[in-house]
């Protein structure tokens, strides 16, 4: 096997620029599932996908979703799948990404277009989606053409699914993976996930769990239209400060969630799990680096881990029907639509979740004596997953990590979300590895998303020896 990495990575060197093009390629397709008027964007970008592989040779379907619900008039963007070799003899894998982003805007603070990719001269390539997660989806593309242009024989037959509504809570894709796991995906023998992060800049991780995420939106109205504060103010039961004191009542300063309930849902740490923390190669400088600041809640890296890995927090994202330009309206707002996400972690149920939501909301509202109405629902949830890093899926993973980084990857879990994860999981019977391409400092879902252009080169490297070290990995199904 030496040779043949050793002319495989040689490829991906030579071929470096010309994956970074298609990374620019992709990254110029503002695919933003959570915006309605981006869904063309969304679609065309599932179809360069289709289209690229397809010129690498992969057998490629687009299938749809079906309409989007509570947006019955938007079709909801297709799942890309495709298959790359039929070689009984070889083992198969399963990958799966998205290729669709975030929203963003050069005035959020951006400092390069953010669908423009810009690559600095430190080798940072920044761009909405190039760590999560259209570098990672096209390292899979990119270790395909690598191998055709280095004459190195595939040694996996691969299946890749690829959807377009990851950052809107996958939605249509669970049914869709439990349809078809007895067909396009029944021949997976292990799934391999790269949408996720390291936890600092130096030392790559294979990751084996995920916080969960419920997603809510609580609506105050009161007045027929949007009001003058002067001619108004005074008189009447505003929505907006309602929804201040409800959504005040959620969380405090320290992060601790503030909903009677939710804490006793949280398993117990055992002596175990609790010795696991201090090896891992993580410091608060990282936190810290990463932050862009240094806000952190605890003082120490083990509580700060545990913070991030294996207790629920609860953040505020928005208020929509707002005023929120720079300036100064005297506006009322009539309706005012908060949004709240709670991370979750075993053993909490999303059902039990919601019911402690649903009871405590209702009754600070109800403790506010206001005239006005309140309705809360879940946007969307996915559960937490957490894996055996025994399996022979682990134990490949790691080799191909030592063998292009030189070290031993940390064994890690992630305070995001792939709510497909666990899905994927329990329809195929299979294990599920997560092997992040980015760092700690690419500001996912933030302003100036980046993607280090050693982390996709190397990336594209590990993901190919990843390939060839699960192809001779003996069974073992720990
Ligand atoms: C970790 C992954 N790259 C990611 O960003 N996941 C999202 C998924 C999500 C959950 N609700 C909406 N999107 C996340 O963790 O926020
Ligand atoms: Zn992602
Ligand atoms: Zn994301």
């Amino acid at each position: 096997m030496a040779p043949q990495l050793d002319s495989y990575f040689k490829q991906v060197d030579t071929l470096a620029e010309s994956f970074i093009d298609r990374l620019r390629k992709a990254v110029a397709i503002p695919s933003i599932s959570a915006a309605d008027e981006h869904r063309p964007d969304v679609v065309k970008m599932g179809e360069f996908l289709a289209s690229e592989l397809r010129n690498l040779g992969a057998h490629v379907e687009l299938r749809p979703l079906g309409k989007q619900p509570h947006k019955e008039h938007l079709e909801l963007p297709p799942v890309v799948v495709a298959r790359y070799g039929e070689d009984p003899k070889k083992r198969t894998i399963l990958v799966y990404g998205h290729y669709d982003v975030q929203p963003a805007l050069k005035e959020d603070g951006w400092a390069t277009e953010p669908f423009t990719l810009s690559v600095d001269d430190k080798g940072r390539m920044y761009g909405r989606g190039s760590t999560d997660d259209k570098g990672p989806v096209l390292g899979w593309l990119n270790a395909i053409e690598a191998h055709q242009k280095a004459g190195v024989d595939f040694p996996v037959n691969l299946l890749m699914c690829f959807e377009g509504m990851e950052e809107y809570g996958s939605e249509g894709l669970d049914d869709f993976i439990n349809e078809e796991a007895k067909k396009f995906f029944k021949d997976a023998d292990a799934v391999c996930i790269s949408d996720n992060y390291w936890l600092g800049t130096e030392k790559p991780c294979l990751t084996y769990g995920l916080r969960g995420c419920s997603y809510y939106s609580i609506e105050i109205s009161g007045p027929g239209q949007d009001l003058h504060s002067g001619v108004f103010g005074g008189t009447a039961h505003e929505p907006m400060t309602d929804l201040v004191r409800v959504m005040g009542t959620l969380v405090d300063t320290a992060g601790n969630i503030l909903i009677p309930g939710i804490n006793d849902l949280v398993a117990p740490m055992t002596d175990d799990e609790k010795s696991l923390y201090g090896g891992i190669a993580f410091t608060m400088d990282n936190l810290y680096e990463s932050l862009g600041s240094k806000t952190g809640l605890f003082a120490d890296k083990e509580r700060t881990l545990m913070g991030r890995w294996r207790y629920p927090s609860l953040s505020i994202h928005g208020v929509e029907g707002a005023f929120s330009a720079p300036g100064a309206k005297t506006v009322i707002p009539a309706k005012v639509v908060g949004k709240f996400s709670i991370r979750t972690v075993p053993d909490m149920e999303i059902e039990d979740v919601d019911k402690l939501v649903y009871d405590h909301v209702n009754k600070a509202f109800a403790a506010l004596g206001s005239k006005n109405n309140m309705k809360v629902w879940l946007q969307h949830a996915g559960k937490w997953w957490v894996a055996s890093p025994k399996h022979w899926n682990f134990t490949a993973a790691g080799k191909a990590v030592e063998r292009v980084w030189g070290v031993k990857p940390d064994l890690t879990r992630e305070g995001g979300s792939i709510p497909v994860t666990l899905t994927f999981e329990q329809a195929t019977g299979k294990n599920v590895l997560l092997l992040p391409m980015g760092s700690s400092t690419d500001a996912a879902h933030s302003i100036n998303e980046k993607l280090d252009k050693r982390n996709y080169i190397e990336g594209i490297k590990l993901l190919g020896a990843y390939l060839h070290y699960v192809a001779e990995e003996p069974t073992n199904e720990a």
